[in-house]
């Protein structure tokens, strides 16, 4: 169990984390979510004892990471992939972490293995690593004592989308056997898919937290029905602002069974009822981080400015 209470980091006059308070259990995977600047590196590397608190506390089954012995035995960590021994083959790298944890040798075969890491890659030297094989390198390394807790800041930075499947379903398989992940993110579809537990940072505060169920009820409904005019006609009467969406559906902030049971009680007939979909929880993540963002502050591009977007498309 990771518990965070009241943490705050304060460099000179900039509050980087400020006041937060959370948990993440066993069995559960949970998602960092935030801004660039937001304060998610800085609150992992509290719990990880490489930043001092200025206040609050941070702890992993009830004690503080600098406290516990040998702590990679119980705790994998993964803050920086860039950061491991460029003139090491990842190998070795596994191999002296292995050693340094008193760990048997064929734990850093099963974890290259695992990993997909190649035995021809392993015998080749870090700095050679593309960032998505230093990912997977640092995975291996964090994996290695078998710990009951994951702690990985932006662990899918570098990878290709093959590797990001692969890491959902290694940390999907990590937390279904009871193990605690608290995994980084500036993406929001990274989070979504991977994530059982949601917290948001803006600005240094948690600006929103909860299951991933809980958050998405909260992005509305998609419907779509036969008769969209009668749809729109219904739901108005009973009180539900409505946004088309496409040529016969609309987008509401309602939940869908209100949605349901209005368009029951007109008699319309509907096609398609369900929760608001991404672009729901998208809209969330730019509210509950609006002005906390810096993009929301930053002035708006020149006409023609970039590449076209197309719509639906991803930017
Ligand atoms: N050692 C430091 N000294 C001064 N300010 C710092 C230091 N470390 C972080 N900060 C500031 O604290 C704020 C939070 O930084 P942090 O790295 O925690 O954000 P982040 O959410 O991890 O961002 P990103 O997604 O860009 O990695 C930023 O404004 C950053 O400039």
């Amino acid at each position: 169990m990771i518990q965070v209470q009241n943490l705050s980091k304060r460099y000179g006059d900039h509050l980087a984390v400020d006041d937060i308070t959370f948990t993440c259990r066993p069995g559960t995977v949970t998602g960092f979510l935030g801004p660039n600047g937001a304060g998610k590196s800085t609150t992992l590397r509290m719990l990880t004892s490489l930043t001092i608190p200025t206040s609050g506390s941070a702890t992993i089954g009830g004690h503080r990471y600098s406290d516990i012995p040998n702590p990679g035995a119980q705790i994998g960590v993964l803050l920086d992939a860039s950061a491991q021994h460029n003139g090491r083959t990842g190998r070795e790298v596994l191999t002296i972490a292995a050693q340094t944890m008193g760990l048997d040798r064929k734990r850093v075969d099963e974890m290259l293995d695992l990993v997909g890491l190649s035995p021809k890659e392993a015998k080749r030297r870090v700095g050679n690593y593309s960032l998505g094989m230093r990912q997977r390198l640092g995975i291996a390394s964090s994996l290695l004592a078998d710990p009951q807790v994951l702690i990985l800041d932006e662990p899918a930075n570098g990878l290709d989308p093959a590797g990001i499947h692969w890491m959902r379903q290694l940390l999907r398989h990590y937390a279904d056997r009871g193990g605690t992940v608290l995994l980084s993110s500036h993406l929001l579809h990274e989070i979504e898919v991977i994530a059982d537990e949601i917290i948001v940072i803006g600005n240094g505060q948690i600006v929103a937290q909860g299951s991933k169920d809980e958050l998405l009820a909260g992005a509305g409904t998609f419907v779509r029905a036969l008769e969209p005019d009668e749809l729109a006609r219904a739901l108005s009467v009973a009180g539900i602002h409505v946004t088309p969406a496409t040529a016969d559906g609309f987008s509401t902030d309602a939940d869908p069974a209100d949605v349901g049971k209005a368009a029951a009680a007109a008699g319309v007939a509907l096609v398609e009822l369900r929760p608001g979909d991404r672009a729901g929880l998208e809209d969330l993540f730019l509210q509950l981080t609006a002005g906390n963002q810096r993009d929301a502050l930053a002035p708006a591009p020149a006409p023609g400015f970039g590449p076209a977007v197309q719509q639906g498309g991803q930017a």
